[in-house]
């Protein structure tokens, strides 16, 4: 493929050869290889539509779910098992549990109202998740993560995914040894971040080690962590061989970064300020207005971080308790024109 590249003003944009071709997962086609991470309280049905409006993206991933909740959740009135009909043929449900049959419950049920496919969480670190025995504690009994695995892939036909990190050891050598035995149990594609646990986000992740379970596997292997411009996309996916990539905290900093990489979008300041607007729209269509001004504030320390003086920014349109006051606030920012800088500060916010 040609290489892609544009200027989109803020900094010299390239699409790495590759990432914006189609690749097959399990018996499924999917457009192109650049995908929304999993994100709990992000990666909303509202979110996902805003991002789906710019397009540009192979799949949309929603945030954990718990497996034991799933098979009774309403959709009309969970806050996260939630989605649209249009978004269902690329969206993929995460789900997070302890144990094989309550994993293949919810899979089942996934199946059922017709997601593209269920990703398994044996990656989340955070600790109320894994006092429940879940995600990343899940790691340390590689057994049952196989288990779990080999439960729900014979429990449905969609791809089944399985999201994961390096362990809890600074050693990648039982990942690899998993993602060996995640393909030979299944597994249609893998989704890797390369950190150990207790790091959570506060040290760069090791890009190194996402060609290692790339070339343990020939499953396809997206690589997670830290992608915050081209240039970190061009180098990674060189570096590492790696499928594709999914896109966490940039995208929501910036929802139109897969039109962007993909499709040459090219964001103006209007872009910014529209992105803002829609986001309190897409809140109060989906939520209530209550549950929509907490999400809405936990949207903000991202997208302020485009922003030169993103602190204050982000100070000021937190001062809110309705939809109002964030769309007065929103207008009173860019009545300023603030100044956009070319790659985010996202590690502030882990
Ligand atoms: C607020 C927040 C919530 C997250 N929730 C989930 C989750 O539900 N499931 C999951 O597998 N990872 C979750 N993650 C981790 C991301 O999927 C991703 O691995 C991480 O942010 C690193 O990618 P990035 O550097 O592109 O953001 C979450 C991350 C953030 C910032």
């Amino acid at each position: 493929m040609k290489e892609k590249q544009q200027n989109n003003g803020a900094g010299y944009e390239t699409c790495p050869p590759g990432i914006a071709q189609g690749i097959t997962i399990g018996k499924k086609a999917v457009s192109n290889r650049l995908f929304l991470a999993p994100m709990a309280g992000l990666g909303h049905v509202a979110f996902r539509e805003l991002v789906a409006e710019f397009g540009g993206y192979g799949l949309l991933f929603t945030g954990m779910c718990s497996a034991k909740a799933l098979p009774h959740e309403n959709p009309a009135t969970s806050p996260v098992f939630k989605w649209r009909k249009q978004e269902l043929a690329t969206l993929v449900c995460q789900i997070f549990g302890p144990d094989p049959q309550s994993m293949a419950a919810a899979a089942q049920r996934i199946e059922a109202e017709g997601f593209f496919g269920v990703d398994l969480n044996f990656g989340c670190s955070v600790a109320a998740i894994c006092k429940r025995g879940c995600g990343a504690e899940i790691l340390k009994t590689p057994d049952l993560a196989v288990e779990i695995l080999a439960r729900v892939r014979a429990s449905v036909s969609i791809p089944v995914f399985v999201k994961f990190r390096t362990g809890w050891i600074n050693d990648p050598r039982p990942a690899i040894d998993l993602a060996k035995r995640f393909e030979d149990n299944g597994a249609d594609a893998l989704v890797f971040h390369p950190r150990v646990a207790p790091d959570r986000r506060s040290r760069p992740p090791r890009w190194e080690q996402i060609s290692l379970i790339k070339e343990a596997v020939t499953i396809p292997v997206f690589g997670n962590g830290n992608v915050f411009d081209a240039n970190d996309l061009s180098t990674v996916v060189k570096q590492t061989g790696c499928d594709g990539i999914a896109i966490g905290r940039m995208a929501v900093s910036r929802p139109w970064i897969f039109a962007q990489w993909t499709k040459g979008f090219t964001p103006t300041i209007g872009t910014y300020h529209h992105t803002a607007i829609r986001m309190t729209e897409l809140l109060a269509k989906h939520h209530g207005e209550r549950f929509a001004v907490k999400l809405y504030k936990k949207f903000i320390p991202y997208f302020s971080a485009s922003f030169r003086f993103g602190h204050s920014i982000c100070k000021e349109l937190l001062k809110a308790d309705t939809m109002d006051e964030l769309r007065d606030n929103i207008n009173g920012v860019f009545e300023r024109d603030p100044e956009i800088i070319a790659r985010p500060n996202l590690n502030l916010f882990l």
